[in-house]
């Protein structure tokens, strides 16, 4: 008989109670890790997460603890779901807790300021974990369509395919289907400047453009994501599959997207302040907007479209003033 699987899930936000339901649904026994007692003790008692996932039951087989060393006792899999700029200093109180041999999951969609690290890298830099025991879990996956278990695929990457596979099978619902991956770099970048690209979109969604400029904005996008891939040694490939264009059309299309809503608030003219004090949860492209135009500056790759989110975002350029600009960079070849 084979044993029941266990899963750590540090991070009871949306994604990481949602992954959680996921990899309850496949059969693992989960336990989350949260900050606030109120809220784990709702989890437990109500069966619900009502911060973050209001009306949805949990499964039997998820608990919550606000202790990391019981949520990590024995885990197969240590899935991390909290903001990417908070990783690096949660993670190292969390390290000598963790079951050796663990295999690290990253659910997070951003790129570290200062360092231009990947999670998956941050996580190697904490850990001193090989990088065949670190995992990403990418793709278009919506955490809420995910909890009322409305269909999605999704990419499982790991640069050792065996690795990629049992987190495969430990997350196969009939309502999640996960393909694997090798080529982490590309999975990795693909989710997070769709972020950015949600805020181009989210932008001028709130200008009131129109859909061509939408088209434009995702197809250029990808290029962008591209060109930086192929700098960094990503397959291209992985930019057309579930982790670059799949993500990007779901974040640029959907209202539940915490990216694209910044975005379409600041487009309507809202200041950032105002729109962050409406976000209340997190938007990573606000913050890795600036790492990843540090990453394209760093291998040399021309980003016209993250630079002007950051422009609009940090520097305070008024978005029809970013639009001309970006509108009359020099003609050029599509390749
Ligand atoms: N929500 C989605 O649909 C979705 C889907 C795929 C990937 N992601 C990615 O997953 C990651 C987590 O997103 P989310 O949607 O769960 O975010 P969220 O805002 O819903 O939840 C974040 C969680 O982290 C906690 N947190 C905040 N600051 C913290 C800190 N300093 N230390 C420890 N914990 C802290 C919050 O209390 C909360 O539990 C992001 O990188 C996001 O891009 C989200
Ligand atoms: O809500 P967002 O913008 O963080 O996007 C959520 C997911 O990454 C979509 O795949």
């Amino acid at each position: 008989m084979t044993r029941t699987l266990k899963a750590a899930v540090f991070g009871t936000g949306s994604w990481g109670t949602a992954f959680g339901m996921v990899l309850a649904d496949a059969g693992c026994d989960v336990t989350l890790w949260g900050r606030r007692a109120a809220l784990a003790d709702a989890v437990n008692s109500t069966r619900t997460n009502p911060d973050y996932l209001p009306g949805v039951e949990l499964p039997r087989n998820l608990r919550a603890t606000t202790d990391p060393a019981e949520a990590a006792d024995g885990a197969d899999f240590t899935v991390l779901a909290v903001p990417s700029q908070t990783l690096r200093e949660n993670l190292a109180a969390w390290a000598p807790l963790l079951t050796p041999d663990t295999v690290l999951v990253s659910l997070m969609k951003g790129v570290e300021l200062g360092s231009a690290m990947r999670m998956s890298e941050v996580i190697e830099d904490v850990t001193k974990a090989a990088a065949e025991r670190v995992a990403v879990v990418t793709g278009p996956n919506l955490a809420r369509e995910i909890a009322a278990r409305q269909p999605a695929a999704s990419v499982v990457a790991c640069r050792d395919e065996a690795v990629a596979q049992r987190l495969q099978a430990a997350c196969h619902t009939p309502y999640f289907r996960p393909y694997t991956n090798t080529d982490v770099v590309g999975c990795e970048l693909g989710g997070a400047v769709k972020n950015v690209i949600g805020l181009a979109v989210g932008i001028a969604d709130g200008m009131g453009l129109g859909d061509n400029a939408k088209g434009s904005l995702i197809t250029r996008g990808l290029a962008e994501t591209t060109r930086l891939g192929l700098a960094m040694g990503a397959d291209p490939l992985t930019f057309s599959g579930l982790a670059g264009l799949g993500d990007l059309v779901a974040t640029c299309s959907s209202p539940l997207s915490r990216n694209h809503t910044f975005g379409t608030n600041l487009g309507k003219g809202m200041t950032l302040q105002e729109t962050i004090a409406v976000t209340k949860q997190t938007a990573e492209g606000v913050k890795s907007c600036e790492s990843v135009l540090d990453l394209a500056r760093r291998h040399g790759v021309d980003m016209p479209i993250t630079e002007t989110v950051v422009g609009i975002v940090h520097e305070g350029t008024p978005p029809m003033v970013a639009l001309k600009e970006l509108m009359a960079r020099s003609a050029k070849a599509e390749r």
